[in-house]
Parts: C-alpha cells; sequence; structure tokens
C-alpha cells in the first residue's frame, strides 16, 4: 500500500487527497491541527483517515504534502525532520512561494527522506475543505523545485504520482519561479485589494459607487476575496520580489499619470495597443495560474420562478453552477442572467442545454 499523508486539507490538501484516494493501492491520511476539522474530513469523503498526531499521519509515508498556509511549512518541516520517516519518503508542499521553503530543507537532515518543493499552479478565491475539488489542477501547470543534486528516481516517483492530477508537472529553479509568480499572480491580488479599497473609500462617501460598480468590477477583482491569512504569509515570504514588483508598478502608474497631465493621446493610444497586441499573443485556451470563469449570457423571459428553473435544471443534470447574476443594466452586455462556471465542460453542457430550451444564449 502507498500511504500518502496530506498536512492542511483545505483547498489545495483537499483536491490533491480527492486526485489520489480511491486509487489501487493507495491509502491517504489527513492531518488535522483541529478535533472538528478530522471528523470533517473524513465525513465528506476527501481522505481514507484522519489524525490529529503528526507522528500517526507522518510514520509509514510514502509522500508527505505540506498543504498548510505558507507561514506555518517551515515549522513542519523540522517537526517532520525529528521523526524516523520511512527511508525514500519523499516529502512536498504546495506553497505559493518556493525560494523560502527550499532554503529551510537545504539546512535540515531529513535522513532517508527527500525533500521536492512544489506549487500547483491552479486554485481559487475560495479556502476550506469544502471548496476542494478533484479537477482543480486539471490542465493547469504544476510546478517542482527539486534541490540541486536531489535523487533523480524521488523526482521521478513524485512526477509520477502526480500525473493523477492531470496537471503538466514543469521543473524550475525557486527563485526563478518566485519572480515569475510574483508578478503573474501576488501582483495581480496586491493590486486588486488596493483597488477595491480605494472604491470602498469613495464609497464610505457617496454609495453609488458601490452601486454602480457591480458587475465588470466584481469579476475583475474577485482575486481580491481570497483568504487574509493565506495571502499574508505568501506576501511576507516573497517580500523582496514584491517591493521590486511594486517599484516597477509605481513607475508604470508615473508614466500613465504623465501622459495624462501632458494630455498626451498618441501615448495613451500606444499603451493600449501594445497592450492589446501582447494581450491577445498570451496563450488562450490554457488553464493560467488565475481561474477564468466561464460566461453564459442569456435572455430570460420576464417571469415569476425562471431563474430557480433554470438552475434546478442545470443541477439536476450534474451541471455545477458558480454563480448567477441578474445584470440590471443593458447597456454592455446582451442578455440578463449571467450564469458563471468554472469548468469549461460545464459551460459548454449548460450552453448546449440552454440552447436546445430554446434560450436565446449569448457566448
Ligand atoms: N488558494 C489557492 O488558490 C492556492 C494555494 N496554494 C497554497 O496552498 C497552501 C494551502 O492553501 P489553501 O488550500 O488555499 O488554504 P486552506 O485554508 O483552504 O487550507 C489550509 C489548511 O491548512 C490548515 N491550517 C490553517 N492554519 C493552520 C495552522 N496555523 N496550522 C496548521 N494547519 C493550519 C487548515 O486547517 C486547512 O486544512 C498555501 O501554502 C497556499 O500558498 C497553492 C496554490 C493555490
Ligand atoms: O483565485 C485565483 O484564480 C488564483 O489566483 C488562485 C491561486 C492562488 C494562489 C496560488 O499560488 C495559485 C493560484
Amino acid at each position: 500500500m502507498t500511504k500518502i499523508a496530506i498536512f492542511g486539507v483545505g483547498l489545495i490538501g483537499g483536491s490533491l487527497a480527492l486526485c489520489f484516494k480511491g486509487r489501487d493501492g493507495m491509502t491517504v491520511v489527513g492531518h488535522a491541527h483541529r478535533p472538528e476539522s478530522a471528523a470533517r474530513y473524513v465525513s465528506r469523503g476527501v481522505v481514507d483517515s484522519a489524525t490529529l498526531s503528526f507522528e500517526e499521519a507522518a510514520l509509514g509515508a510514502d509522500f508527505i504534502f505540506l498543504c498548510v498556509p505558507v507561514g506555518k511549512l517551515e515549522e513542519y518541516l523540522h517537526r517532520l525532520s525529528e521523526l524516523p520517516l520511512k527511508d525514500g519518503c519523499i516529502i512536498t508542499d504546495v506553497g505559493s512561494t518556493k525560494a523560502g521553503i527550499a532554503h529551510c530543507a537545504k539546512a535540515l537532515d531529513l535522513g532517508g527522506a527527500t525533500f521536492i518543493g512544489g506549487h500547483p499552479m491552479a486554485g481559487s478565491e475560495r479556502s476550506g475543505v469544502e471548496a476542494a475539488s478533484s479537477l482543480l489542477f486539471e490542465n493547469a501547470y504544476y510546478v517542482l523545485t527539486p534541490q540541486p543534486g536531489a535523487s533523480e528516481d524521488a523526482y521521478l516517483a513524485l512526477h509520477s504520482l502526480l500525473q493523477h492530477t492531470r496537471a503538466h508537472i514543469v521543473r524550475m529553479d525557486p527563485e526563478r519561479h518566485d519572480e515569475i509568480v510574483g508578478a503573474i499572480s501576488h501582483l495581480p491580488h496586491v493590486i486588486a485589494v488596493a483597488l477595491v479599497k480605494q472604491i470602498h473609500d469613495y464609497d464610505d462617501e457617496d454609495s453609488l459607487y458601490s452601486t454602480l460598480a457591480a458587475g465588470g468590477f466584481r469579476d475583475i477583482t474577485r482575486i481580491a476575496s481570497s483568504d487574509p491569512v493565506i495571502w499574508r504569509d505568501i506576501l511576507l515570504s516573497n517580500r523582496s520580489v514584491m517591493l521590486e514588483l511594486l517599484q516597477d508598478w509605481n513607475r508604470g502608474i508615473e508614466r500613465f499619470m504623465g501622459l495624462l497631465e501632458t494630455s498626451d493621446g498618441d501615448g495613451i493610444q500606444r499603451a493600449f495597443a501594445e497592450a492589446g497586441d501582447f494581450r491577445g499573443r498570451l496563450p488562450e485556451r490554457r488553464k493560467g495560474i488565475i481561474t477564468p470563469l466561464f460566461d453564459l449570457h442569456i435572455d430570460v423571459p420576464d417571469h415569476p420562478g425562471i431563474i430557480g428553473r433554470i438552475a434546478t435544471e442545470l443541477g439536476d443534470r450534474g451541471i455545477n453552477l458558480s454563480n448567477m447574476q441578474i445584470i440590471e443594466s443593458r447597456e454592455d452586455v446582451p442578455g440578463i442572467l449571467r450564469l458563471s462556471f468554472r469548468q469549461e465542460k460545464d459551460w459548454e453542457r449548460a450552453r448546449e442545454l440552454l440552447q436546445h430550451q430554446d434560450y436565446t444564449v449569448y457566448v
């Protein structure tokens, strides 16, 4: 039996557990740091067993996944280094930053165990085991950062296990990972939070700001609703990279202010054209680190119960709806009900179903 231990069965740990549980010859043990969590992991069918004992989860494990907030990873790795782990045990983590934990692992004596850093580059603003899904990592990138000179067999064993996530594995150096992921994921999260705060401050003076900000503004700031503790730890762990990125950001904003101060219309036009051009060349059908929502807009006749009926019809067919919104203004979107899906497959099935029922569906 291959024993897989998951420390921290939340969004990411729970999703990994679901990718492994029930596979031939595998047993998944979840470690919980609170008694009420352990019972929830098992009752939701995410793990085969759950324990509050660090030792019971770790001892005899072939693979150990550390899926706790970044600020707790080093403490967990220290505790593991003090245990008589199974010879050949592979320890990995899922933290959103990689340099700090790589540095920590290098300084520790893990005996016959090997540490290989990891980062599944998919997730959402939700957290906790309730949000876990076996499909979360499908088609996403999954970065592994093995230490230089680490056992190639261990790398291949982890690589092989992770095939169950259906993610694309990419091997990378931890520092390079933190610079790139800092720019494409951590920076957008900071910008989203700052943008929401700016509008919140205006809204305190005049509540029309939030009234009119529905729809698009909510979409582009979705990631500002991410878990505060998870993101505190990520940003503090990637602090030096973030400070440099934010200086570049400030310079970009200052350039934009310069264009406005000098009423440089050509400059503004060029900035939009260049951004549109680069954006147009980004891979489209790939799952990126910030998860898109797949939207459908439909015209619905104005009579009671129709929205409930649509939700029920989708639910009856197992089509997972992530969000539903009535758009009151028809100025920019030709439709009235917006349905959002996290999976493209759900989006496609919903479109077929609704078109078949003669709803006008705008894609
Ligand atoms: N949220 C996301 O979309 C992604 C998160 N990650 C990384 O995955 C890790 C886990 O994040 P999520 O699953 O989103 O968070 P989560 O909040 O859903 O899960 C965290 C788990 O750690 C446990 N935990 C929380 N505080 C703890 C503490 N003080 N001591 C011990 N255990 C504690 C919780 O009980 C929970 O089981 C983080 O390191 C994060 O950087 C990686 C990729 C995506
Ligand atoms: O909510 C989103 O789309 C995200 O950006 C999810 C996410 C959060 C943290 C990561 O390290 C990777 C992905």
